[in-house]
């Protein structure tokens, strides 16, 4: 499996050309290679579909998560790529999957977790499946969102003439779940160790994401965004998305991706560059994408209104393809398309 990476391996499950004949048939708007597809419900209507894993070992260890919030994080990845597509998170399916030695107490707290989540963002749990398995446990959330016909925000929209935005910090995620392994203690006693309270706000990005509908509805609604990815496996890796599927180049300015006071903190305790966690770390469920340039102002405003940040980072650019970082001191390197990847990593 090491010589085939994830993104290759999902290309060649994709089925072909037959598979996208059917989807067309079907009413699939937009299939397999956004954050989620989108299909016709009814003439004003479409549905997203999205699902999302979380399995043991790989998305978390009993060092690194409580129950609840191995829970509350398969629910909100997967609302966040319903977020990513500018939609309405509206209904649920939930498969579990535990060693037969699974305490009922663990499966409990975990669905509270995944409760919780569902309820903040009025996701409505309407069935599932369960199964006993060999190893760890393995959580798969399915979302079904509702956005309106030709409003889905897709990561093909870049176009020159736009800016670059993302919706807040990045890296917490990365430095949080850093921080807990090199601690390696399990979840129950996290609250007998004062030292775990040196960084919440990093702790609290790993276990407890938020993601970002309020601020893609608000997208979607503006009628200003173009193109819109969630940022799972890092900036870098995600910027790389937009830039390939809507073949332009994109420039990150370094001193204006925002950085948090507590990632800026622990980066340099740990004799590290914040922007590594920012750029290659992931799991921050923020948002990022391009808007036209006339209309920043304005997007930010609104942004402003909803009592919401939106940090302009960047801007497409028509003279290379893929991401390149602009340095403090002007000068431009090419980002790699590094990022989690999950048969590579
Ligand atoms: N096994 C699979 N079979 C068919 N389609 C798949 C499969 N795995 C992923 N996809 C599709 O590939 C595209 C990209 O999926 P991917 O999981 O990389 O996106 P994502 O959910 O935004 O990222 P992440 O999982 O890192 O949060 C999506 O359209 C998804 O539906
Ligand atoms: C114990 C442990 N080790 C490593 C990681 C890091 N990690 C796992 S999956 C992923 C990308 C997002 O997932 P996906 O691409 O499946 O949506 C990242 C950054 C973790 N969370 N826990
Ligand atoms: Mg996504
Ligand atoms: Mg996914
Ligand atoms: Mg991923």
């Amino acid at each position: 499996m090491s010589s085939v990476d994830e993104f290759t391996l999902i290309d060649l499950l994709n089925g072909g050309q037959q598979t996208i004949a059917f989807q067309r048939a079907g009413g699939v708007e937009t299939g397999i290679g956004d954050d989620a597809a989108v299909v016709r419900a009814s003439s004003d209507s479409r549905w997203i579909l999205t699902c999302d894993t979380m399995t043991e070992d790989i998305h978390f260890k009993r060092v690194t998560m409580r129950d609840a919030d191995i829970g509350y994080k398969a629910m909100a990845s997967a609302v966040s790529d319903i977020a990513a597509m500018g939609g309405t998170p509206r209904y649920a399916l939930v498969a579990l999957s535990m060693p037969k030695s699974t305490p009922v107490e663990q499966v409990r707290a975990m669905y509270d977790g995944l409760y919780e989540c569902a309820n903040r963002y009025r996701v409505v749990v309407a069935g599932g499946d369960t199964t006993s398995c060999i190893g760890g446990v393995t959580l798969t959330v399915t979302v079904i969102g509702e956005t309106e016909p030709d409003r889905a925000l897709l990561r093909s929209a870049a176009r020159l003439g736009d800016v670059v935005f993302i919706t807040g910090f990045t890296g917490d995620s990365a430095a949080g779940l850093e921080w807990l392994l090199g601690k390696n203690k399990p979840s129950e006693e996290w609250d007998d160790d004062p030292e775990l309270k040196q960084y919440p706000g990093l702790i609290q990005a790993h276990c407890r994401p938020e993601p970002q509908i309020q601020a893609g509805e608000l997208l979607r609604r503006s009628g200003f965004c173009h193109a819109l990815n969630d940022v799972s496996d890092g900036i870098a890796s995600e910027a790389w998305e937009i830039a390939a599927a809507s073949n332009i180049g994109i420039d990150l300015i370094e001193d204006r991706i925002p950085v948090s006071g507590e990632l800026l903190e622990y980066a340099s305790k740990q004799g590290k560059d914040p922007l590594d966690y920012m750029l290659y770390g992931g799991e921050d469920y923020q948002l990022i994408g391009t808007a036209p340039a006339e209309h920043a102002v304005e997007l930010q405003m609104k942004f402003k209104e909803a009592g919401l940040p939106l940090y302009l980072i960047g801007y497409v650019h028509g003279e290379h393809s893929g991401v390149r970082l602009v340095r403090s001191d002007g000068g431009a390197v090419s980002l790699a398309k590094r990022g989690y990847n999950h048969f590579t990593g």
